[in-house]
């Protein structure tokens, strides 16, 4: 079974756009749960454009399903994520000024650095994954530091989808098997649509969450959210 967890950052983006608390970030992680949600993912970043620090804090108190947070791994972010203690810690390498998240981790360049980290958050008993582009030194690099689980970077995969599916999935199919072979979890994430988001499901063994906000937050504005999310749990089924 592969859970959907949505990613509120969009829903913070809108309301940071005034001020205020329009559209309530909180409220609408209770919503995408009672629509059927089965994670909520937020990605906080220094400069908190959208998701706040605070509004981690407040999302620890009401989030019933699987609560990851995600980003760099800097002081800040790891004092936020022991004090709030999710359920799963998702390690992203991006760089402060990125736009969005555009790169996994060089697992063997980072190795120390990873592994004491990952040792850190998971003595909290908070599991850990990491970002990484499906490449197989990479998925090797996680298993020897010790993750729970990746995470595969899916922007090449939506970027090449539409032209051909098969090639677009190939590294992917090779870094799952490999994830497979060491025991390692398999997320994925990053421009999953409804489009290109069953033909994913349907050829990597083992994906256990796919975390999902930019376009599933577009479709929401013409389709309803409450419509948009049964739409992507369909297309994991
Ligand atoms: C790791 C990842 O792919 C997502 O967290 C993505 O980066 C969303 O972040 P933004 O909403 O800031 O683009
Ligand atoms: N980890 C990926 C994520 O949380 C959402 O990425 P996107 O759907 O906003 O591109």
């Amino acid at each position: 079974m592969t859970k959907l967890s949505v990613n509120i950052n969009k829903i913070a983006t809108l309301r940071n756009a005034r001020g205020g608390n329009r559209p309530n970030v909180v409220q609408a992680a209770k919503d995408c749960e009672r629509f059927g949600a089965e994670g909520i993912t937020v990605h906080p970043r220094p400069d908190e454009r959208h998701i706040r620090y605070q509004d981690v804090y407040d999302l620890k108190e009401v989030v019933t399903t699987e609560f990851n947070i995600e980003g760099n791994p800097t002081p800040d972010f790891l004092k936020l994520v022991k004090e709030v203690r999710p359920a799963q810690a998702t390690l992203v390498p991006d760089a402060p000024d990125a736009i969005t998240s555009n790169a996994g981790w060089d697992t063997i360049k980072h190795k120390d650095f990873l592994t004491d980290v990952i040792g850190e958050l998971k003595e909290l008993g908070i599991r850990t994954s990491i970002f990484v582009d499906p490449i197989v030194p990479m998925v090797e690099g996680a298993a020897a530091v010790n993750t729970d689980r990746i995470e595969l970077y899916t922007e090449a995969y939506a970027t090449n989808f539409l032209q051909n599916r098969e090639e677009a999935v190939a590294p992917y199919l090779e870094a799952a098997i490999k994830a497979q072979e060491f025991g390692l979890g398999l997320n994925a994430g990053h421009d999953l649509d409804l489009d290109n988001l069953k033909y994913l499901h349907m050829t990597l063994p083992g994906l256990q969450e796919v975390s999902i906000g930019h376009a599933l937050i577009c479709d929401a504005l013409y389709l309803g959210l409450e419509n948009t999310i049964q739409l992507y749990l369909r297309q994991l089924k």
